[in-house]
């Protein structure tokens, strides 16, 4: 499988509490890949957590240096990238993730909401109704979710290490898609 990779990134998008960060470390261990969440990456290059810079920066900061972050991580290979939940709505942000694999973890709302109800960590779900606000959020961003080269769709009981078995089962059918394309 690696061999068949040729070193391309794979980036994992999809709603917050979907499980990029969590699986993400999983199968970049499992492809012998290196690893990186932008949210991680965007907190050490700014030196606050990603709720204080939405609080002292707001959102629209926030999103450039995501974008910024993701334009210089395309340069290099043999990555898993887990993103930010919003990364997908920029329309800059798909040029850089089209260089590699894009995967969307597409779960349930309702399994959304019960893994992350007592978080703090997510700003744009610090609000009187969550569950709604996942609903509202899924809502405008799902057609653009969809733009994933692969979706993996996720059961509530799927553990991460069955979800990254998956994702690696299915590599193999995009690899082919892409030789397909340019036959
Ligand atoms: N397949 C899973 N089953 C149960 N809990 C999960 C699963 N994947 C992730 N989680 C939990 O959900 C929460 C959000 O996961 P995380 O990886 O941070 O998601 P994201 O990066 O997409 O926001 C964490 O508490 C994590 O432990
Ligand atoms: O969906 C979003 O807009 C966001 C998702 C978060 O990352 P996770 O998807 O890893 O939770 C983080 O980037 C920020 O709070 C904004
Ligand atoms: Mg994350």
């Amino acid at each position: 499988m690696q061999e068949r990779l040729q070193s391309i990134n794979l980036y994992l998008i999809g709603m917050m509490g979907s499980g990029k960060t969590t699986i993400g470390q999983i199968l970049a261990k499992q492809l012998d890949y290196r690893f990186i969440d932008t949210d991680e990456l965007i907190s050490k290059v700014a030196n606050q957590s990603i709720a204080e810079i939405f609080a002292t920066e707001g959102e629209e900061a926030f999103r450039d240096i995501e974008s910024q972050v993701l334009s210089q991580l395309c340069a290099y290979q043999k990555f898993v990238i887990s993103t930010g939940g919003g990364i997908i709505l920029k329309k800059m942000n798909w040029s850089y993730l089209r260089h590699g694999i894009i995967i969307w973890l597409n779960v349930p709302v309702e399994e959304l909401y019960n893994r992350l109800k007592e978080d703090t960590t997510r700003p744009l779900l610090q609000h009187p109704d969550p569950l709604q606000q996942l609903q509202t959020l899924l809502e405008k961003r799902k057609s653009l979710y969809a733009q994933a080269d692969l979706e993996i769709m996720i059961n509530s009981g799927d553990t991460p290490e069955e979800i990254s078995n998956q994702i690696l089962q299915k590599i193999p059918s995009i690899l082919k898609k892409q030789s397909d394309s340019l036959n």
